[in-house]
């Protein structure tokens, strides 16, 4: 085993703009830079991870499950809010989350907390915990309901003692700070952070739908058809991409990890593998259209942070991504012929409007951390990796959604890294997987990090291969999901529920709700039936 690295903001560069700032500057006449950071990186710093090379991989063949191989993180909590008591309350988190707007689960909250008393406090005694929905690494995520509301949630609940034990408080300080940032459809919205003496609480919107996982061992031959596919990775394409803007690399991206809302759309979740980083926002604008405006996005004098000492400083939540270019209608069929052969070539359209790239490029991290059969090249070979992880994971998750498995899985972690560093990508014989869909996963599984597709430019040039050639992006809320679950049975509101005292059960390593671990041999990675929740 390596000495343990330390992760802050890997480099000096991002350790100097890991203040609160986002600095501004035009870098030439056809584009603007806009640096992010998120505004806590340093948070990460004195996390203990193992950096685990190629020379060691025996080391790393029986440090995990086979699904789930995560780093070890060290260190001290350093900014933890304050502690109500057992059954104590704690402000509730209202920020400003324009998609959520209208939802009616923050009026409920309100209600709720306004009755007592009005001071806006949320705590564990406000709920009653339904059922256990399943079991991470580092906690318990639950069904709850806000009591008298008929309103339901997910709450995760961490046990700080274990937490702190097991040296995972930096993770789930970083799950809840990037939570805590998010206001994107496809992922999830942190309603309130609470804590008790024991717990730390997370409350978050309930996915009623399963996973993309479980989803998928329902289809006809385990996989999805190619539309289905489609359909899941483009939103999954879209998160990713905010993501990356906000300085987040997701780095754990795999189907148990996305979930299914009770529209049938999709919510990635579990953020506590992920990396804060700096991220250079770069606004392209094309030469060829110059009535195209920079003001056309969202730079307004009230997106300006007045606090900032910086000469111009932009709110993340001012930046739209690049989801939002409208398409292009009006072409000539010769522009058209033209953006049909640059899309084959995976270019980005040079007369197209301005394009946002949103790519924390800079980003570096030694750590050892996802999944095995969905681990980077780079992240094996302990390289160093940035922000190209995810699309990485991208071109394995499309791989798993279309043939039902994984392409470089081997028998046992070792195989499984091996194959991934030194195995060409090899598809099934006999499938109907379209030509588009295997290149655009030879270009996502590329082993050398600066020639994969995303590498540059991130999801802009992913959105432009012909495989997404017939999404909206959007509409893409719009489009008519491939399955919508069944709605939930609200009888589950009159079973009596858990006592707000009792401690939640413990819970395993990679044990699912029908506790079971996943195996070496498990090759179908099963977590569990959805529906088969553990009461308690
Ligand atoms: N918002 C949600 N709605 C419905 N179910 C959820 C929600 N969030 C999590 N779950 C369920 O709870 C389980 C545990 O989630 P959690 O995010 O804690 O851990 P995990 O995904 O297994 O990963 P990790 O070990 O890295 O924490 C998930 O597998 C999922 O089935």
């Amino acid at each position: 085993m390596s000495e343990p690295k330390t992760e802050t903001c890997d480099t000096a560069e991002s350790l100097a703009a890991c203040g609160s700032f986002r600095d501004l500057s035009l870098s030439n006449s056809n584009s603007v830079s806009i640096s992010m950071c998120s505004s806590s990186c340093g948070t990460v710093s004195g996390s203990d991870h193992q950096s685990i090379g190629s020379s060691n991989l025996s080391n790393v063949s029986n440090g995990g499950s086979e699904r789930k191989e995560s780093s070890e993180k060290g260190g001290s909590l350093s900014t933890v809010d304050s502690s109500n008591g057992e059954g104590g309350s704690f402000r509730s988190l209202c920020p400003s989350k324009p998609h959520r707007g209208n939802d009616v689960r923050w009026d409920a909250i309100q209600s709720v907390t306004a009755k007592d008393g009005g001071n806006g406090v949320l705590g564990l005694a406000h709920f009653r915990l339904l059922r256990k929905l399943g079991c991470g690494d580092i906690g318990s995520v639950y069904l709850a309901e806000l009591r008298g509301t008929g309103c339901l949630f997910a709450m995760k609940v961490m046990d700080k003692g274990m937490l702190a034990g097991r040296k995972k408080l930096l993770r789930a300080q970083t799950e809840k700070e990037i939570l805590g940032l998010l206001d994107h459809p496809f992922l999830p919205t942190l309603y309130s952070h609470f804590e008790t003496d024991k717990f730390s609480c997370l409350l978050m919107e309930f996915c009623s739908g399963g996973d993309l996982h479980m989803l998928r061992q329902r289809q006809p031959g385990k996989h999805f058809t190619e539309q289905a596919a489609r359909f899941y990775a483009s939103q999954v394409l879209l998160a990713l991409e905010y993501l990356h803007m906000m300085g987040v690399v997701y780095r754990d991206l795999k189907p148990e990890n996305v979930l299914v809302r009770e529209d049938g759309h999709i919510m990635l979740s579990d953020f506590d593998l992920s990396l804060r980083c700096c991220v250079n926002a770069t606004l392209v604008q094309s030469s060829a259209d110059p009535s195209c405006q920079i003001s056309s996005y969202c730079i307004q004098p009230s997106c300006i942070d007045p606090a900032c000492k910086l000469p111009v400083c932009v709110e993340p939540a001012c930046l739209q991504p690049s989801c939002f270019k409208p398409r292009f209608m009006n072409r000539s069929s010769k522009t058209s012929k033209k953006v049909k052969s640059d899309k084959k070539l995976n270019l980005v359209s040079s007369d197209s409007l301005p394009v946002l790239i949103v790519e924390p490029t800079t980003a570096r991290s030694m750590s050892f951390v996802g999944t095995h059969e969905y681990l980077a090249p780079e992240i094996i070979r302990g390289d160093g990796h940035g922000s190209a992880v995810d699309w990485w994971t991208f071109g394995i998750f499309l791989y798993e959604l279309l043939y039902g498995k994984t392409p470089f899985k081997g028998n046992g972690n070792r195989e499984t890294l091996c194959n991934v560093v030194g195995q060409p990508l090899k598809f099934p014989e006999g499938s109907s997987v379209s030509f588009a869909a295997k290149d655009l996963i030879r270009g996502l599984l590329v082993k050398d990090p600066p020639k994969r597709l995303g590498f540059k430019k991130g999801a802009t040039e992913i959105k432009q291969h012909p495989f997404f050639e017939t999404v909206n992006w959007a509409l893409i809320r719009s489009t008519q999901p491939p399955e919508v679950p069944k709605p939930i049975d609200m009888s589950i509101l009159n079973q009596s529920p858990t006592k707000p005292s009792q401690p939640p059960s413990a819970c395993n390593n990679n044990k699912n709700s029908n506790g079971k671990g996943a195996s070496a041999a498990d090759s179908d990675r099963s977590s569990g039936p959805y529906l088969d929740f553990e009461f308690f």
